[in-house]
């Protein structure tokens, strides 16, 4: 399908009066409509990194204008290494510089880094701020731009340091993703997987049989990957905003992800990688568990392999695993909580001994 021919499709994030809408489609950036009824204000900052902004900032600078008396751009190093406090002052630094207003509109051009960073900025700048998602990585197209979550890492854990706080839009051009590296691909589509699993056994049939076609980036198969991830999102979200419960079907594969990212030292297994192989050990759990088939361990393996992904974690001692772990968020009274399949399509929140845990790990893991 072309380009031109492709319409766009709106998906509801209905949160009260902290409602909006993820707009997915191709050539939106561009595209006067995209921008219309945003938020009244003097100026508009937009936030991105030097990877994206040489890509893509000025073509946003250009519709901004239409509506924004000041434009300005920041630009942060690129990198999970960078999503950190360090890097967040920047952002601080160049509002207070530019004599930025609480109306100022912040705008997060670049994937989940500069959108979990910049809503945090939102968030925290004159005690809050509007802003808009402009996610250029599947990753943050089906996932992170949607919901809220924004945060910093911390050296010692993932997302430690954040806060719960909406965009006001979120815009998903489906074009930004050409000139994404193909591991970034692979990265999104580990998110993209997780909802069937999780929620939705059709769509993941629908992944068994289009994987190939995502792989390639075919833009109706992405946008129908982008729309399926967004509603599923929208569903959990509209009925737990702050993960008192539901939502935390959300973190699937994440426990052992987060383990990884930060254990391996941020950046060096990118989000969507970790994740793709924290599901295969989440679903090993389950199954050791007794919750899941062999045969469901083995379709996922196998679509999580076809996607690109990593399916062998790192060879360390089961401890420094569970090390790691035991910081995690959903942990409670000291004793950790995995998100674990009973049976494809219902997640469900389980403890698990540590004796079982190293026993995944050791299945699941290059060998020491
Ligand atoms: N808030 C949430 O709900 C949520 C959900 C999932 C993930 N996350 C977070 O998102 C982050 C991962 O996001 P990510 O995978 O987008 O990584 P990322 O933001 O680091 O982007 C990946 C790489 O692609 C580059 N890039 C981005 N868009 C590009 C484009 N169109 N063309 C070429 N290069 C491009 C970036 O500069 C970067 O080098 C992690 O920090 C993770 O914790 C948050
Ligand atoms: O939106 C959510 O809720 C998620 O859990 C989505 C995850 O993909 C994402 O990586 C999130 O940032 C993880 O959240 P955390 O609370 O474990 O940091
Ligand atoms: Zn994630």
């Amino acid at each position: 399908m072309s380009q031109a021919s492709l319409p766009f499709e709106d998906v509801r994030i209905e949160l009260g009066e902290r409602s909006y809408t993820v707009r997915v489609g191709a050539q939106l950036l561009d595209d006067p409509q995209t921008w219309q009824g945003l938020p009244r204000a003097k100026s508009a900052v937009i936030v991105t990194n030097t990877t994206v902004g040489p890509l893509y900032a000025q073509r946003l600078v250009d519709q901004l204008q239409a509506h924004y008396a000041a434009v300005h751009v920041v630009t942060l190093p690129d990198g999970e290494a960078h999503k950190d406090w360090q890097t967040l002052q920047l952002i601080f630094d160049a509002l207070l510089r530019e004599e930025c207003d609480r109306k100022t509109v912040l705008f997060a051009l670049g994937g989940g880094v500069i959108g979990d960073m910049t809503g945090f900025a939102a968030a925290c700048y004159m005690r809050g701020v509007p802003f808009v998602q402009v996610p250029t990585t599947l990753l943050a197209q089906v996932d992170s731009s949607v919901g809220g979550k924004t945060a910093v890492n911390h050296p010692l854990g993932k997302n430690m340091i954040g806060s719960f706080y909406q965009p006001e839009r979120v815009v998903c051009d489906l074009s930004l993703l050409a000139s994404l590296p193909q591991r970034e691909v692979a990265a999104g589509l580990a998110e993209v997987i997780k909802y069937g699993p999780i929620f939705d056994t059709s769509f993941l049939s629908w992944l068994d049989a289009h994987m190939e076609d995502l792989v390639a980036r075919d833009l109706a198969a992405l946008r129908h990957a982008v729309v399926r991830s967004c509603q599923i999102k929208a569903e959990v979200v509209g009925q737990d905003e702050r993960e008192s419960g539901l939502r935390a079907i959300l973190n699937f594969g994440h426990t052992f992800g987060h383990a990884i990212e930060a254990g391996m030292g941020y950046g060096v297994w990118l989000h969507g990688e970790a994740v793709g192989c924290g599901m295969v050990m989440a679903a090993e759990l389950s199954r050791a568990l007794g919750i899941l088939e062999a045969s469901d361990v083995n379709r996922m393996r196998a679509l999580i392999q076809r996607a690109g992904l990593p399916v062998v974690g790192p060879a360390w001692p089961a401890q420094d695993y569970l090390r790691h772990m035991r910081v995690d968020k959903k942990a409670e009274n000291g004793a950790i909580r995995f998100v674990v399949l009973e049976g494809l399509g219902k997640a469900v929140m389980r403890a698990a001994d540590d004796e079982t845990v190293s026993q995944v790990l050791a299945r699941t893991c290059a060998p020491l």
